[in-house]
């Protein structure tokens, strides 16, 4: 079988501004764009200076002033117009377009097929779903004495700022433009360095959906560029995901021109398994919780703890699951493990597993840089999905984020031993629990310090549900009607309908 992988090369220009691809009217270094499945390198780009950075603020705030005075009714129907373009890309056009996202997203990100496809699916879904809450964005009404009144309105921020991180390019670009615009903000977005390419194609499709020229713009560029969108005065807020650390930075920038800020950072999440639970169920959610995009995943339940009871028999079957799962040429369509991000990062992902080993875990399975026997991929970022057994809650592997395919199994004796445990740690993205006690999985999950739990099930991404940490892994939320809230600000008009009665 062979794939169109090691054959793409980038020709257009990556920035996106008023309503076209454009290269930057400024810049700093260029930056090399690589396609982690086979190590190429497919182009470079320029990354935007401060001079571009206004340029495309003042782009967005010319839209902005348009775009605002739009009904929801109206920018509900081009959010569902961008929705229907990109599910035509899979379902109604011919095989190439169909598949014309998911596979920039699996060569940009070395990501399956398999799973770029779902990912996709999930971003029309999110602007599918915003397209719904538009039109029902509304105030109240308050009866004050004397037949005088008060109303409020749910009014856009203005041109709001998306950062992204570089596992879920277009979905993250989803996730922050569609609540973004529902509300009658214009947005600019920022994708990492490392995955410049499908945020430019949500651009094209919100513009051939009727958004006016400048709403949707993409800048490209690292830390420096980030820092220009987040100083610029004319930017509203701020939605960042990324790590913790670039997610304090943010905060630092923001708070100096009182900006409010969204942030969706790390994680080094919990998941329970109860030796009461339905086993091939908990096995599968572990595997879920860890592998999904070569488990560079925030919420990831990467501490599996698990009552000891079941140890052995859930870890043999876990080792076994995962010696199984296929790695190798993204795009196939049978590949359920690609390519890690870059080789920086599977340098960083190995020294966890070296660190990890020396402080006395045993590598159960894989652990090892994967060669794919395609002699065109020999040069990608790949790795078996490794099972750590004998951890212990001191150990770097359990204490910090490898976002890697790395698990850790934690045996445990008691429910409160468990949630203790599960809680002792700065990050508090996501958590799960597997059993069958109905009473203890709401109990468990009612404990856990995380903003998104789920029972018997892990990683799952409806677009109706709140997603956001609590404690450093962030604050604020993406998806759900929650959403709606961090693009809006409340407007209370007061309507006197007598006459002044002045004090003075
Ligand atoms: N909670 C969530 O929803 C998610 C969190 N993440 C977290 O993101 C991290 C991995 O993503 P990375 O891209 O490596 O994170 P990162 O923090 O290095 O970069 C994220 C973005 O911030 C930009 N950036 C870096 N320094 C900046 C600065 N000083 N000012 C402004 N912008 C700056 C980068 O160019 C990139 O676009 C992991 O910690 C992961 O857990 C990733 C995906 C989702
Ligand atoms: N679909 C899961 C998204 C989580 C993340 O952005 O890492």
């Amino acid at each position: 079988m062979s794939s169109a992988t090691g054959t793409f090369s980038l020709q257009q220009p990556l920035n996106y501004r008023a309503g076209a691809r454009v290269q930057p009217a400024d810049g700093g270094h260029s930056e090399e764009v690589h396609e982690p499945a086979t190590g190429r390198v497919i182009g470079k780009f320029l990354c935007s200076g401060e001079k571009e950075i206004d340029l495309a603020v003042q782009s967005a705030k010319a839209a902005f002033k348009i775009w605002s005075q739009k009904s929801g009714m109206e920018r509900s129907r081009v959010l569902l117009e961008a929705a229907r373009i990109i599910r035509a890309c899979f379902f109604w056009i011919s095989e190439e377009q169909r598949d014309e996202i998911a596979k920039m997203e699996t060569i940009n990100n070395g990501k399956s097929i398999f799973e770029a496809r779902v990912d996709v699916d999930i971003s029309w879904q999110s602007l599918e779903y915003y397209a719904g809450l538009a039109g029902s964005l509304a105030g109240q009404h308050i009866q004050l004495p004397g037949g005088c009144f008060a109303y409020t309105r749910r009014e856009p921020l203005g041109v709001c700022v998306g950062i992204g991180a570089w596992n879920y390019p277009f979905q993250i670009a989803c996730w922050k433009s569609a609540p973004a615009l529902a509300c009658g903000n214009a947005m600019i977005y920022k994708p990492s360095p490392l995955t410049p390419i499908s945020a430019v194609m949500l651009a094209e499709i919100f513009s051939k959906a009727g958004v006016p020229k400048g709403l949707f713009n993409v800048v490209q560029g690292g830390a420096a560029t980030g820092q220009f969108l987040c100083h610029h005065p004319d930017v509203a807020k701020v939605s960042f995901t990324g790590s913790v650390p670039t997610g304090i930075k943010i905060m630092e920038m923001s708070a100096k021109g009182v900006k409010p800020v969204t942030l969706e950072l790390g994680g080094k999440s919990p998941l329970i398994i109860f030796s009461d639970c339905v086993l091939e169920n908990a096995v599968k959610g572990a595997l879920m919780a860890n592998f999904l995009t070569q488990g560079e995943v925030c919420c990831n339940g990467t501490r599996v703890f698990v009552q000891r009871e079941i140890l052995d028999t859930f870890t043999k079957e876990v080792v076994k699951r995962t010696q199984k799962i296929k790695i190798g040429d993204p795009l196939l369509e049978d590949t359920r493990m690609g390519a890690l991000i870059s080789q920086p990062h599977l340098e960083r992902v190995q020294g966890f597993i070296k660190q990890a080993k020396e402080q006395g875990a045993k590598v159960l399975c894989g652990g090892n840089l994967y060669v794919p026997d395609d002699p065109k991929l020999k040069n990608g970022y790949y790795m078996q999905p490794c099972v750590l057994g004998n951890c212990r809650d001191d150990m770097t592997c359990v204490k910090e984020e490898i976002f890697g395919p790395v698990m850790s199994i934690l045996p445990f004796d008691t429910e409160e031993e468990a949630v203790e445990r599960a809680n002792n740690t700065p990050f508090g993205l996501a958590g799960g629990v597997f059993t069958r006690d109905i009473q203890r999985a709401h109990r468990v999950v009612a404990a856990l310090q995380a903003g998104m739990c789920f029972i018997n099930n892990y990683n799952i991404s409806p677009v109706e549900l709140p997603f956001g940490g609590y404690k450093m892994s962030g604050f604020g939320r993406e998806n759900g009607k929650a959403a709606m809230e961090y693009y809006s600000q409340l407007k209370t008009v007061c309507v006197e309908m007598g006459d002044v009665e002045s004090v003075f």
